[in-house]
């Protein structure tokens, strides 16, 4: 008897396995404020009698978060490394902390649960994601993801728009926090905007409205975009990661948003984008999976909103594939 020939190798497959080992490591990290404590260099043994942790386990803990990357280890000597420093300290407009805890809480499903929703499809109505209620909880740490670059480079790109500097009023759907908002209109000297989103949410995006001084430049309009009137003049539509939620109500909201546009306006839309039967870019694949599972929305395809677009009327559309800190997106710019 003799060994089996084997052609390939199965490391993948090992590495996929202990995958979730990494996500514990950080958000574990995160839950033990160790990236707050290391932001001072400090041996395991020292962390250990701040946090009244076991010694010995908290060196491997430790170790772990060197082999992800997210600490250096120098003479026994830990500290952060400057991606954990930027975002994984508390207690800065870049502090993501939070919001993996809480996605971390809803993507760290154990196969039980992902057997169930295989087998069962979505849970109950109660445990849908796309209550106002939901959302207004979550807004103030989504406006740390928005500010952790992704709003700095997508307001460089709308205000590279040639006509950028002709608009007067534009409109932030399903704007969330609105900091995306509020990055395009500092951008220009005069614009005025309005954050569109439900009421819960838009009573945090005033806070950050506030706390950019853009007050007497920037308001809110609570609502159901699927329902309510979108408010009407805007020079230029943003809408981030939100027409999931217009998914079957697709063509009404699109001819919603190009009635709400002045003559010439523009309307950028920017989301995911799957490819190869809804199987590439797996950073969305991965991020979408449980939450297109749990409700009843799914991810775009490529070519879905550009599609919709010219089917509600607007002349042009331009699509571009953007590297984002969010992974591969698709914006695709329509002109009325
Ligand atoms: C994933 S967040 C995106 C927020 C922001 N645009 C961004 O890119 O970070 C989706 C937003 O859509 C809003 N939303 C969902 N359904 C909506 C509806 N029917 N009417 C208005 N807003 C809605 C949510 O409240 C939430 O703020």
């Amino acid at each position: 008897m003799s060994l089996p020939q084997v052609n390939v190798s199965p490391e993948k497959l090992y590495r996929m396995c202990y995958a979730s080992v990494q996500s514990s490591l950080l958000l574990t990290g995160i839950k033990l404020k160790v990236f707050n404590h290391l932001s001072k260099p400090q041996t395991a043994d020292q962390l250990a009698r701040v946090i009244n942790g076991h010694p010995k386990n908290t060196m491997l803990f430790l170790n772990g978060l060197v082999a992800c990357d997210l600490l250096l280890k120098k003479r026994g000597i830990y500290s952060n490394t400057p991606i954990a420093q930027t975002f994984l300290v508390e207690g800065y407009s870049t502090s993501l902390g939070k919001g993996f805890i809480h996605q971390g809480s809803m993507y760290g499903l154990m196969p039980e649960d992902l057997s169930t929703l295989v087998l069962n499809g979505p849970p109950s109505l109660e445990n849908r994601m796309d209550t106002g209620e939901k959302w207004g909880h979550n807004a103030t740490w989504m406006a740390n993801n928005e500010r952790s670059g992704i709003a700095q480079q997508m307001s460089d790109i709308v205000s590279a728009l040639p006509e950028f500097s002709s608009f007067e009023k534009m409109l932030d759907l399903g704007g969330g926090p609105g900091i995306f908002g509020i990055a395009i209109v500092d951008k220009h000297p005069t614009m005025k905007g309005t954050v569109f989103d439900q009421k819960p949410v838009v009573e945090v995006a005033k806070g950050f409205i506030r706390e950019y001084g853009l007050e007497s430049r920037i308001d809110v309009l609570a609502g159901d975009f699927n329902k309510d009137s979108l408010g009407k003049g805007y020079d230029l539509i943003w809408a981030s990661s939100t027409l999931n939620f217009a998914q079957n109500n697709m063509e009404k909201v699109m001819k919603k948003i190009h009635e709400a546009l002045n003559p010439k306006g523009v309307f950028i839309n920017l989301s995911e984008g799957l490819t190869h039967e809804g199987t590439k870019p797996d950073f969305f694949v991965f991020c979408t999976l449980v939450w297109a599972m749990q409700n009843p929305m799914r991810p775009f395809d490529q070519g879905v909103i550009a599609d919709a677009m010219l089917n509600a009327g607007f002349k042009t559309v331009k699509s571009r594939i953007l590297q984002t800190c969010w992974g591969q997106m698709d914006m695709d710019i329509a002109r009325k």
